[in-house]
């Protein structure tokens, strides 16, 4: 009998970890024949609406489903982890900027780092969804000094499947005929969704569309999707987060497709000149449970220029939160 692999999932209670939970659950990120414990945090105000979500995941009788922990204890809900989905964050409201938030949710993630070290399994594989999900993901990570940094991640998934949707719909095809899309730097408006290594249907992206709408509606389209959509609900996305929050942690899990990359933000190593140790998203392989930042791709002026606007913006949050990492 397989062991129950652990999930803990922060802000459980709130919109994107009612998506989640479920999700999870049922065998959608891990698979059909992984039995899942969901461990999920909350804030106490939120314990009587956890309840309910614990209630119901209960009644939706799932057979990977084998235990549900309700908890207001991080101690609790990283015991043993696996998995650690930190989505228990603020979310932004119209006008603000996901920066803005850094201040208010930046002591969670030290104190819920600090709480992965001292509990979680040590192969935990760790993901921040909360915003600036980049600079939580550096604080988180210099906060649990005895696991490996390269097991924590910050989620550009969805920055990358709205990539792959705008180009599909300019190019009249199916998001399954495109290849190689990256998304690079931070989960923000200077994010640079990159196409240069794009195909579509085996044929180069760059000879498919014409530059002005690359640089005029693709990318601005890309980097201002959040905000489009807060303006549209009223309240940040929620179902799209865990979708590609499922997408990030299955293809870590379970590894990338064999023909073609996806696109994690990881502590840099300094490849492409990416100041070593910020949470920067990458092109990544994913094989065996690692990512392997993809080598070698030429990089453009254009780009260049791009990738190092979102890499100054990442320098500078990381100076506004010195003293917690
Ligand atoms: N990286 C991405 O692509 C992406 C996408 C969408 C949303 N987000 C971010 O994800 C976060 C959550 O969004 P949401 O829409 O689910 O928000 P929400 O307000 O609906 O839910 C957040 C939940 O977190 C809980 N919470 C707050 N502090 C906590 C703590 N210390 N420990 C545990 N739980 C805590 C709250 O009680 C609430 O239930 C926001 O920061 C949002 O901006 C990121
Ligand atoms: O835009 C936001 O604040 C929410 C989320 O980060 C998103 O990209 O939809």
């Amino acid at each position: 009998m397989t062991q129950p692999t652990r999930v803990a999932i922060t802000g459980a209670a709130g919109q994107i970890g009612y998506q989640l939970a479920f999700r999870i659950a049922s065998g959608q990120m891990l698979g059909p024949n992984t039995p899942v414990i969901l461990q999920l945090l909350e804030i106490p105000p939120a314990l009587g609406a956890l309840k309910g979500v614990e209630m119901e995941l209960l009644d939706c009788a799932f057979p990977t489903l084998a235990g549900v922990v309700a908890t207001d204890k991080a101690e609790e809900a990283f015991a043993d982890a696996h998995y650690a989905l930190l989505v228990g964050a603020k979310p932004r409201g119209a006008g603000m900027e996901r920066k803005d938030l850094l201040l208010e949710n930046a002591k969670i993630f030290s104190a819920q780092g600090k709480a992965l070290n001292d509990n979680a399994d040590r192969q935990v594989r760790v993901l921040v969804v909360g915003n600036p999900a980049n600079t939580n993901a550096l604080i988180a990570y210099r906060n649990a000094p005895d696991l490996d940094p390269a097991r924590f991640t910050a989620m550009t998934r969805l920055d990358h499947n709205r990539a792959l949707a705008q180009l599909a719909a300019k190019t009249g095809k199916s998001v399954n005929a495109i290849r190689q899309m990256t998304l690079w730097g931070n989960h923000s408006a200077t994010q640079y969704p990159d196409i240069s290594h794009c195909t579509v249907d085996g044929k180069p992206a760059p000879s498919l569309v014409d530059e002005t709408w690359v640089r005029d509606d693709f990318i601005p389209t890309v980097q201002q999707r959040g905000a489009a959509i807060i303006k549209a609900r009223g309240v940040s996305s929620a179902a799209s987060a865990a979708s590609a929050a499922i997408d990030h942690v299955r293809d870590w899990a379970l590894g990338s497709p064999a023909d073609d990359w996806v696109s994690m933000a990881v502590p840099s190593d300094g490849s492409y000149g990416i100041t070593e140790g910020i949470v920067y998203s990458f092109p990544v392989r994913c094989k065996q449970g690692r990512w392997e930042i993809v080598q070698g791709l030429e990089i453009s002026e254009f780009s260049r220029t791009r990738m190092k606007a979102t890499e100054a913006e990442l320098l500078e949050e990381r100076d506004g939160v010195r003293d917690l990492i």
